[in-house]
């Protein structure tokens, strides 16, 4: 399973650019968590941190009990050994095929036979809907097979935690789709803690497990997708309805006079752009039907058994609703139910269901 990430009180500025500050969460071991924020709220920096690229002035980042932003260089490369990144535009080698590509941490870093090597690059290739493009350059096929082809390349170490930086900049709706199902294929498959970093709402409402935000240097919120999905902050409501009217502006955060102004011109009839509102949850993604039972699925349940009592009334009610009449959640199909729930049970876990 993957590792919990920990990070307390984090801080970091540019010279005298702040960036964020006081960054406080925990990604929980094997689940999918994603930080959204408007462009320019620090969410690639924050990625870059997590993986040692950017050093932050205060706080700490543990990973697997070490404190990464305090321990040696030689800690810090078995640390990142964990890792696997997906950055915006898959990074790949230009001059090299998608089999090299995806091959190239494995000659790197593994002493692995070249017969082994062509197992887990199938295998991956395989994984992220690839097999047959093997021989391509990056050049030749799309920014979506590109950024699949990254993803393999990502995943062929193992890793225990999975960064994704905007994995639908550049993709139309429905390859966003394709990748985020592979996302949760990934998670359900290998069990690694993954953090997206995105401002797609779609992707947002149907992937994660928990959710973060940016916004003015400061974590506006991180946890269970409930909590942010039915707040009432002015700002989180406004990002995920893309609408004008609220605090995020074109491009610096509006003042209070702007923002009177543009609510004024919507009272007049204009039209504040975005969707209507979306009311409600919508289901989250499952795994792809013959994948391995998505584990995460259950530990967050229990989660946030124990945590609900600390939520806000809103996200308590929407979990209770997912959580359904028979306990069991809304995440896969009903069918499925018993075997999940002795799945459950065999795990140790209190369903909640009457024997
Ligand atoms: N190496 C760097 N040196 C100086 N400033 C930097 C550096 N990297 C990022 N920044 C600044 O940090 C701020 C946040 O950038 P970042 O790319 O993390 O934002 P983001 O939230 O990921 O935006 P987007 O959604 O548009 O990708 C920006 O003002 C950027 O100019």
């Amino acid at each position: 399973m993957g590792v919990e990430v920990s990070v307390e009180g984090l801080t970091k500025s540019f010279g005298s650019q702040r960036i964020w500050q006081d960054v406080t969460l925990t990604l929980p071991a094997g689940e999918v968590s994603a930080l959204l924020g408007p462009s320019g709220t620090g969410k690639s920096v924050f990625l870059k941190s997590l993986i040692g690229l950017l050093r932050p002035e205060q706080g700490s980042i543990v990973i697997d009990g070490t404190n990464i932003l305090e321990c040696s260089s030689k800690e810090l490369y078995e640390i990142r050994k964990l890792f696997g990144v997906l950055f915006q535009d898959g990074a790949l080698f230009g001059s090299m095929n998608l089999f090299d590509n995806v091959a190239f941490p494995l000659r790197e870093h593994t002493k692995k036979s070249e017969s082994e090597i062509r197992k887990i690059v199938m295998e991956k290739m395989e994984l992220v809907g690839l097999l047959g493009a093997e021989d391509k350059l990056p050049g030749e096929i799309s920014g979506g097979m590109r950024k699949r082809a990254g993803l393999a390349r990502a995943l062929v170490l193992d890793p225990q935690i999975i960064l994704v930086d905007e994995p639908d900049s550049g993709l139309d709706p429905v390859r966003t789709t394709y990748i985020s199902q592979t996302l949760i294929d990934i998670n359900a498959e290998i069990d690694a803690t993954i953090l997206i970093v995105s401002h797609n709402i779609n992707l947002a409402r149907t992937v994660p497990d928990n959710i973060g935000m940016l916004f003015r240097r400061h974590l506006v919120m991180f946890g269970p997708r409930e909590v942010l999905l039915t707040s009432e902050e002015p700002v989180v409501k406004q990002f995920l309805n893309g609408t004008m009217i609220g605090p995020i502006g074109m491009s610096e955060e509006k003042d209070e006079a702007q923002m009177a102004q543009e609510q004024a011109m919507v009272d007049a009839g204009h039209h504040a752009g975005g969707v209507d509102d979306v009311e409600g949850i919508v289901p989250q993604m499952k795994a792809t039907p013959g994948m391995p039972f998505r584990q995460a699925v259950a530990r967050r349940q229990e989660r946030v058994r124990h945590i609900m009592h600390t939520l806000p009334e809103n996200a308590q009610i929407a979990i209770q609703e997912s959580l359904g009449a028979d306990g069991v959640g809304d995440e896969w199909s009903p069918g499925d139910a018993d075997t999940d729930r002795m799945y459950f049970e065999a795990a140790g876990f209190d369903t909640g269901v009457a024997k």
